[in-house]
């Protein structure tokens, strides 16, 4: 039997198209391959938009289509109900859950024995700029493991980890890392308006200042501190306001706690489902 060569991605929400708009547009998947399942309407005609397939419901899918790879990015809680439909695929297909949370046991309960692979990927998948942990289970063999690799790998840098549980604490960095930082964005730009620049403009210099220092720590590969000490003249400006960050790890901290905090919510969802 000839591989196949088509994939399933079941959920084309937030993160579910953050993957597909990679995926076809720098991953060199044709889009005739690609078959989404979603139900929302406007997220359908958004996901056919790329050329891939796109269905309310998995039924309504060719019966004889034999995907190598099921990309499951539905929402951790509707999860166990959704994978109800897919077991038919469980003894072919390799399943990759984005879910937060979702242990690979959860996936064997309600798939039955299977290939399961989770990945966790972050939104600047959309642009290729993605962060993805994986971790799979003994079933997935070597050129299930590749394909899947591959796939991710369309979205930015995808790396393995060999302990289940560092996908929760991945989740609580790269996963939902961006938020942090878009928050970050917001902070920087809204204390330019309290010192006097209007919304739009506070908003480019914080924007571009991100971008501008995201990109050196990217391509250096000097310690974050060696960067951050390049900026701090002696008694200057920037010594001045990093007292009010660092002075007590004020933001250390903080950073600990957030990031804490998505751990053990990541830990609770796995007891939940
Ligand atoms: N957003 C992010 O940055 C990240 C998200 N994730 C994980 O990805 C998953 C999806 O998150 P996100 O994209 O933000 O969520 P969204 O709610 O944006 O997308 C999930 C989509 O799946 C749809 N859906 C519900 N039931 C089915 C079904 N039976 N078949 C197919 N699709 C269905 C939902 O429809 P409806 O709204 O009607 O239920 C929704 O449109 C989650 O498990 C999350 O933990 C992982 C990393 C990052
Ligand atoms: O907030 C969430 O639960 C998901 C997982 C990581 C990012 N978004």
């Amino acid at each position: 039997m000839p591989t196949s060569k088509h994939i399933i991605l079941a959920g084309c929400g937030n993160m579910g198209y953050a993957m597909l708009e990679a995926w076809i547009s720098r991953g060199g998947i044709p889009p005739r391959n690609v078959h989404v399942v979603e139900p929302v309407e406007a997220l359908r005609s958004r996901a056919a938009v790329t050329g891939a397939n796109a269905y309310g419901n998995i039924d309504e899918i060719d019966p004889t289509l034999q995907p190598a790879i099921i990309v499951v990015a539905v929402k951790p809680q509707v999860i166990a109900a959704v994978l109800e439909a897919y077991r038919r695929f469980a003894s072919s297909a390799v399943f990759v859950s984005l879910a937060a949370g979702v242990s690979i046991e959860t996936l064997e309960t309600c798939l039955g024995p299977c290939a399961a692979m989770r990945a966790m990927p972050n939104t600047p998948a959309s642009i290729g700029q993605g962060m993805t942990v994986t971790f799979a289970n003994p079933r997935v063999g070597t050129a299930q493991a590749q394909r899947a690799g591959e796939l991710l790998a369309a979205t930015g840098e995808v790396i393995a980890v060999s302990s289940e549980h560092l996908v929760d604490v991945a989740t609580a960095i790269s996963g939902s890392g961006p938020a942090y930082l878009f928050h970050f964005l917001e902070c920087l730009a809204s204390a330019g308006q309290a010192l006097g620049l209007d919304r739009e403009t506070a908003l480019i210099l914080a924007r571009q200042t991100i971008r501008g220092a995201a990109e050196m720590a990217a391509t250096r590969e000097d310690d974050p501190e060696v960067l951050r000490r390049e900026v701090t003249s002696p008694n200057g400006t920037t010594a001045a306001a990093l007292e009010v960050l660092m002075g007590q790890n004020a933001l250390m901290a903080l950073m600990r706690d957030a990031a804490a905090a998505a751990y053990k919510r990541a830990v609770e969802l796995s007891r939940a489902n």
